[in-house]
């Protein structure tokens, strides 16, 4: 077994102790159901030639399809793949959406290429996948460094090989059978997720300080949406590095600043801080909202947040999740916090299937509402079994995972 996939087998491995499951329950809702590697061969714009691998891994899909993101990343290689597929498992079985999990990556760092050749990098990933996929089989969507663009040319090369079908992939653009609302959707849920998580406390957005690592579709929409509801945004950053005001930025100039300039950094009204450095500032909640693993061993001890709210995917490791949990910071856990993206997924899949369109206020209004229930759901378990509330998030998970694959039965 390698890292990530280990890290969310250790994680998955506290709620099988608490249901009590038999060793071959757990292989069962431990092993991925298929993994597919391919070689991408594409002709670069100077001619030469590059070749690139791709993965798409297929966990499970007891409860629906299979469902889940595209990363274009160095890293994204199959450990951390796997692993990624394994969360979607868990995510949507959570937020209660009729999908399994699965995750696809290509190793590739995409600021190396140009436009054209990530067009024809991705136009050739879905000419090697498109078997695998299909809109009841398997259901891309975008996630780092992937958008709704790249997702428009995986619909039209799908439909190259099986007829017109926007239904293959969701994040596509709105005018182009895309969902209102599912851009911001991750972000926004991450709102709705921390908003319930301080009302149980006993406290609110208004004047609450937040501290986030990533400025890009996630990180961008929930500074925006946080600030929007009276919280103090008071640091950002994005791979260049941070920014930082401890009176609070404003998110809408610090986009515009990131539109004109590729970054956050030297954004006005603001000083310099590290990405590493940015994790330790004074805060009430900190929101890794980039990369995998940036909470570990080495610096959960220095985290002075009382909440860590995971909008990324796996951005704690066991280890430093262990940390936060004995020093009494809540972790608002990824499969909870982040699944507002494959809930407007799943918006906009159903209006695909039936051809029609939500308006905005329709999809917020219902994303709002799972993100309500799923938190009631995890409360209620974290109660009943006296676990953190990702434990508990897990054992939500896993009880209608293991239900769906008893009811459908073995061979
Ligand atoms: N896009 C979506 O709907 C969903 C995304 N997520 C997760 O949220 C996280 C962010 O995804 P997106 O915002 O979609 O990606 P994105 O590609 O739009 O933005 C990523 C941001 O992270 C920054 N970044 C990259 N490497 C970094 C580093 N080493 N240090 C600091 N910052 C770094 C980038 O500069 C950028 O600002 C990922 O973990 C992803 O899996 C989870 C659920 C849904
Ligand atoms: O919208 C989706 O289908 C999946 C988004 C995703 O990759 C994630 O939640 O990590």
């Amino acid at each position: 077994m390698t890292k990530a996939f280990e890290t969310t087998n250790r994680f998955l491995q506290q709620a099988f102790d608490v249901l009590d499951l038999s060793e071959e329950e757990v292989i069962l809702l431990e092993t991925p159901s298929r993994e597919v590697k391919v070689e991408l061969i594409i002709r670069m714009d100077d001619g030469s030639m590059g070749n690139f691998i791709g993965y798409r891994v297929q966990h499970d899909d007891s409860r629906g399809p299979f469902k889940g993101g595209l990363r274009y990343h160095p890293q994204a290689d199959l450990d951390h793949v796997r692993s990624l597929a394994s969360l979607m498992t868990w995510k949507t079985a959570l937020i209660d959406v009729p999908y399994g999990g699965a995750k696809g990556g290509i190793q590739v760092d995409p600021t190396q290429l140009s436009l054209a050749e990530l067009e024809r990098l991705t136009r050739r990933f879905t000419q090697r996948v498109h078997e695998f996929i299909g809109p009841t089989t398997d259901i891309p969507a975008p996630d780092m460094n992937t958008d709704a663009s790249v997702m428009a040319w995986i619909f039209d090369e799908y439909s190259n090989h099986h007829g017109f079908n926007p239904a293959v992939v969701t994040g596509k653009p709105v005018d182009l059978h895309g969902s209102h609302g599912r851009e911001a959707a991750t972000g926004r849920g991450a709102m709705y997720a921390i908003r319930e998580v301080l009302e149980r406390d006993g406290r609110g957005l208004e004047g609450t300080s937040f501290v986030i690592q990533g400025f890009g579709n996630v990180g961008s929409w929930a500074a925006k949406l946080l600030h929007e509801a009276g919280a103090k945004v008071l640091a950002v950053s994005d791979i260049k590095g941070g920014i930082y005001n401890p009176d609070g930025l404003d998110p809408l100039a610090v986009l515009e600043h990131a539109y004109e300039t590729s970054s956050v950094v030297d954004c006005k009204n603001s000083e310099p801080v590290s990405n590493e450095d940015l994790l330790e500032l004074e805060c009430d909640v900190l929101v890794p909202a980039a990369l995998g693993d940036v909470i570990t061993e080495e610096n959960a001890a220095d985290i002075k947040a009382d909440y860590v709210l995971e909008a990324a995917n796996a951005p704690t490791s066991f280890e430093g999740d262990q940390i936060l949990n004995e020093r009494g910071v809540t972790v608002v856990p990824d499969i909870y916090c982040n699944a507002g993206g494959v809930t407007v997924s799943y918006f906009e899949w159903a209006q695909n299937i039936q051809h029609f369109s939500w308006p905005e206020t329709r999809v917020n209004a219902e994303l709002e509402k799972r993100m309500i229930a799923a938190h009631k759901h995890i409360r209620g378990l974290k109660n009943k079994h006296d676990v953190s509330l990702r434990t508990a998030a897990f054992i939500g998970a896993i009880e209608r995972v293991r239900e769906a694959t008893t009811m459908r039965g073995l061979q």
